[in-house]
């Protein structure tokens, strides 16, 4: 017997089970390889993780529905247990829609569950790019992990749109009365893309169909490719980290995947599934029995776009119902000029990193984040954007606003408009003050360390304010970007230093990944 042979047998089953798909599959030196991959530790990077999570419960949900769910337009009359519907006609869509709330065992959950989830999804993409933003992380050499994740930025909003018309009630209905409007806008296509994409004159019979193979399909799957890309670029390229001691543009101080940062992703998991379902077990969304079937010459008071698309909403509330006449040819610029904007806001934020670095020169890598105050204009740009956003989102809900506060649907209007022009200026003036004054009182911390509220008398009578030093981390962190922006910054590029530059501590825990 080999020794080999006599390893094997004495092997227990689970290591066996492990050589077997080892031979097959390469586990042990894959595992070597990315197992004790370290991760940095922050807060922020859970972000990402509710992206990941969410799309997970989508996916587990969206696949439940789709058992019960009719894509078909097809007229039927109602007999369920909605009373108030029986008798009505309706699309198969609709009517199976009411089936999986009040028929299906779970149906309602997990129609709520999949409506939060979607909201939770976009929201968690905004504000994980938002922190990219911020941050500085998008800089070379992750432009590219930058436009994969704004791609599915991109498509979880239409995704979202093609997901709640698919229902086919009075408002996804009148949503899609909206995305007709804009199509027919546009100069020389615009009635041929409408005829194409409603199978002939709206709402024609095959949209709800037509949808229904872009959301449960083709969409979700380029989104699951993507997610797998966007995450192996995030390991080949290891993760950015905030500056402190013992960081470097070469090092990766964190826990490691197996088993800490595992763990705490796996509970992390079940937190995001736990309060998406708690949430929807305990708050009502997209109620469609009573909004109604769709009619074409019906159209629900208070429609609302799911929140993501509420700034494309607010960009048409907020224009003037401009028309001019061109070579016999109606142009509504009221309409028109929103969709080119639309479009304009979203590929601003594709492109930011390759404007950013083409206009500061800036070509090095960078794997350390930066903090926003040290880049002033980039964080009051990212500022001016989101208040441009909130302005658009409140926009769009003029009808509301006015209501709910008893206001002139015109002065609320006006407001916005007055407001989308001012704003954003002030934000971006205001943000930039803030972030140097900020800059100012690192200075003087870094000169004169942190004020006591001591006050001593000198033998000579002069009154001084007692300072305690900073501490050698704190200096490490509130000066490590100036180090980095000087020529001899370039130590960074040098193979690892793991010693801090300023004399400061290593780091207290965790590992340290190096580059080769
Ligand atoms: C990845 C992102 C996804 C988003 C943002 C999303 C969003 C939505 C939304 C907002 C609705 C309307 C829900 C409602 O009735 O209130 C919906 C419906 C639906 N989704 Fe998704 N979804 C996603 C993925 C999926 C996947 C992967 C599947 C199936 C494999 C799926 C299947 C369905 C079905 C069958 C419906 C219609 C059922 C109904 O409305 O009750 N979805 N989706
Ligand atoms: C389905 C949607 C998304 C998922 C599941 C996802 C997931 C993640 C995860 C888990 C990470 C590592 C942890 C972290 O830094 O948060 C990450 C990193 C990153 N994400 Fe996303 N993300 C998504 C969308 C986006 C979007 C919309 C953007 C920006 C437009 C973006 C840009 C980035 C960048 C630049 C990194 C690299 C950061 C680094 O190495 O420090 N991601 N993403």
């Amino acid at each position: 017997m080999t020794t080999t042979e006599r390893r094997a047998e004495k092997a227990s089953s689970g290591e066996r089970v492990a050589d077997w798909f080892d031979g097959r599959l390469g586990v042990y030196s894959l595992g070597k390889r990315y197992l004790r991959k370290v991760f940095p530790d922050h807060w922020s990077f859970l972000l990402g993780e509710i992206c990941l999570y969410s799309f997970v419960v989508l996916v587990l949900t969206g696949v439940y529905l789709t058992l019960f769910f009719h894509p078909s337009m097809n007229e039927v009359v109602y007999h369920g247990s909605y009373v108030p519907l029986n008798g009505i006609r309706m699309s198969e869509a609709y009517a199976s829609t009411l089936d999986i709330s009040f028929d299906v065992r779970g149906g309602l959950l997990i129609r709520q569950i999949h409506h939060w989830a979607a909201l939770i999804f976009l929201a968690g993409m905004l504000t994980h790019m938002m922190r990219h933003f911020f941050t500085g992380s998008f800089r070379r050499p992750r432009e590219v992990n930058w436009l994969f994740g704004w791609t599915l930025l991109l498509l979880g909003m239409f995704e979202g749109l093609f997901g709640y018309s698919l229902p086919d009630d009075l408002l996804s209905g009148t949503g899609l009365r909206f995305v007709d409007g804009a199509l027919l806008s546009m100069p020389i296509v615009g009635t041929y893309l409408s005829f194409f994409l409603f199978g002939g004159e709206f709402p024609g019979h095959d949209i709800v169909a037509r949808f229904y193979s872009l959301h449960v399909l083709l969409i979700p799957g380029i989104m699951a490719a993507l997610v797998v890309a966007h995450l192996i670029l995030v390991v080949y390229h290891k993760h950015t980290q905030f500056g402190g001691p013992g960081k470097t543009e070469r090092n990766v101080v964190g826990t490691p995947f197996m088993p800490v940062y595992m763990a705490k992703a796996g509970g992390f998991f079940f937190l995001v599934f736990g309060v998406i379902a708690l949430i929807s077990a305990v708050a009502t969304i997209n109620p469609v029995w009573s909004y109604g079937p769709y009619r074409a010459d019906q159209v629900s008071t208070g429609a609302q776009p799911d929140w993501y698309l509420g700034f494309a909403e607010g960009l048409v509330r907020v224009m003037p119902g401009w028309e001019i006449t061109m070579a016999g040819h109606t142009l509504v610029l009221g309409v028109l000029i929103p969709v080119v904007v639309f479009p304009l806001l979203l590929v601003l934020i594709g492109v930011y990193p390759f404007v950013e670095s083409w206009i500061t020169g800036d070509r090095r890598e960078h794997h350390l984040l930066d903090r926003p105050r040290n880049r002033p204009i980039r964080t009051s740009l990212g500022t001016a954007w989101i208040s441009l956003y909130l302005i658009l989102l409140a926009g769009g809900g003029n009808d509301i606003v006015a209501t709910r506060f008893h206001l002139s649907i015109n002065a609320v209007t006006w407001t916005v408009r007055i407001a989308l022009i001012v704003v954003p200026v002030v934000v971006f003036v205001v943000t930039r003050r803030i972030c140097l004054g900020l800059q100012q009182r690192d200075r003087e911390l870094v000169a004169h360390g942190r004020a006591t509220g001591v006050v001593k008398r000198l033998p000579h009578g002069e009154y001084v304010e007692v300072h305690r030093p900073l501490s050698h981390a704190e200096l490490h962190t509130l000066t490590e970007h100036t180090r980095r922006l000087l020529p001899s910054a370039d130590r960074d590029l040098q193979p690892a230093d793991p010693q801090p530059a300023v004399g400061g501590p290593r780091m207290p825990a965790g590992h340290e990944e190096t580059e080769p």
